[in-house]
């Protein structure tokens, strides 16, 4: 890298695609038309050694999953992903064309989705490299798709099938990307790899103006149902038997399937509740959309925590999952 700034016009689009975008990539700041819908902004960053290694993830992939990750959240909200920035921290050991593969990985979601980059920031550093997400959405003015809105009898649900995306970092983690793989073990992989975010399910989520609690599952399954169980001051029980799984994660022992189905994390798919008699409506307009929504679990009063039944023995699933602080 030789030149900060011939390097952010390098990776400035030539043209943009949303009409309300009045500045983007080139001042101090993005300026965006108001409207009358709420707005939504999240971020998530991408730490070399922590989300990802040069062996698990190719320049490419680390820009769409670091992009993905992100419009999940907005998925998670209900809302439209819109615009995104990106604060890229880069170590001399990167070079010039792996860090515009990893601006390709996420000009290839963003196009999927309309979305404009209009900004970000540029450093160098002796540590890892660290890509940090910044992504604008927005949903209709009053819908409040929160981890706060789970109350007892809900049903609680799932996108689709949790676990691949933890199956795909250990086969990676063993064997690198460039390792050989059968058909099964691929899928494992590319779940871990590209990731693709459920933002058709949060949009029907938020046109049915149920009451929906939800959030996207970064930290795995077990996590992501205690912070709504917390949030909603309830307690969650999961149907070990309803849990979706693929076709490619059922090649392996049970306890493997139930560890990285409960606790692995990255499957970016949404886990949510609504009222039992909302959730038919919702989970057809769902079926026509092509998604899969599954019925994994009821919400009741009490300790809020989550317990998974399986069937025999009811037992407390704790809140491990990822934790970076956590040994
Ligand atoms: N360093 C920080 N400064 C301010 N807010 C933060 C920070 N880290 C996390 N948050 C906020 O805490 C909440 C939970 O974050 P996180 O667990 O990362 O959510 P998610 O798993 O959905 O990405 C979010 O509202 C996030 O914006
Ligand atoms: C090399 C490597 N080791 C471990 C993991 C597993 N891992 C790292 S971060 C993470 C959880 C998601 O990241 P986080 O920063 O917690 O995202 P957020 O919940 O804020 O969206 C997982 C499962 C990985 N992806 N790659
Ligand atoms: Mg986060
Ligand atoms: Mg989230
Ligand atoms: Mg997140």
């Amino acid at each position: 890298m030789k030149d900060e700034f011939e390097w952010i016009k390098t990776i400035s689009p030539a043209s943009h695609k949303q009409s309300s975008l009045i500045q983007g990539i080139g001042d101090d700041a993005a300026l965006i038309k108001g409207s009358a819908l709420d707005q939504i902004v999240c971020l998530d960053t991408m730490v070399e050694g922590v989300h990802f290694t040069q062996s698990t993830l190719t320049p490419f992939q680390v820009g769409h999953k670091a992009l993905a990750a992100n419009i999940s959240d907005i998925a998670a909200m209900g809302g439209i992903p819109l615009f995104y920035l990106v604060s890229i921290s880069i170590p001399p050991s990167w070079e010039e064309g792996e860090l515009s593969q990893i601006y390709k990985g996420m000009a290839a979601l963003a196009e999927e989705y309309d979305m404009d980059l209009i900004g970000g920031d540029t450093v160098s550093t002796k540590g890892p490299l660290v890509l940090s997400v910044t992504v604008l959405g927005q949903v209709e003015q009053g819908r409040k798709l929160l981890r706060s809105n789970a109350e007892p009898d809900d049903v609680v649900f799932v996108s689709g099938p949790v676990g691949d995306s933890a199956g795909g970092l250990s086969l990676l983690l063993e064997r690198s990307h460039q390792g050989e793989f059968s058909t099964v073990e691929a899928l494992l992989v590319k779940e871990h790899q590209l990731p693709l975010p459920h933002v058709g399910a949060g949009r029907i989520l938020a046109k049915s103006n149920r009451r929906v609690a939800l959030n996207d599952i970064s930290d795995g399954m077990a996590s992501e149902a205690n912070e709504i169980a917390e949030a909603s001051s309830v307690s969650i029980t999961l149907f070990h038997d309803k849990l979706p799984k693929s076709a490619a994660i059922q090649h392996y022992p049970s306890k493997m399937q139930d560890e990285w189905m409960l606790f692995g994390g990255e499957d970016y798919k949404l886990i949510g509740t609504m009222s039992p008699d909302a959730f038919p409506e919702v989970q057809a307009a769902c079926e026509k959309a092509g998604i899969c929504l599954t019925v994994i679990g009821r919400v009741t009063k009490g300790t809020p925590g989550v317990l998974l039944d399986r069937g025999t023995s009811i037992e407390k699933l704790s809140k491990a999952g990822y934790n970076h602080f956590s040994d």
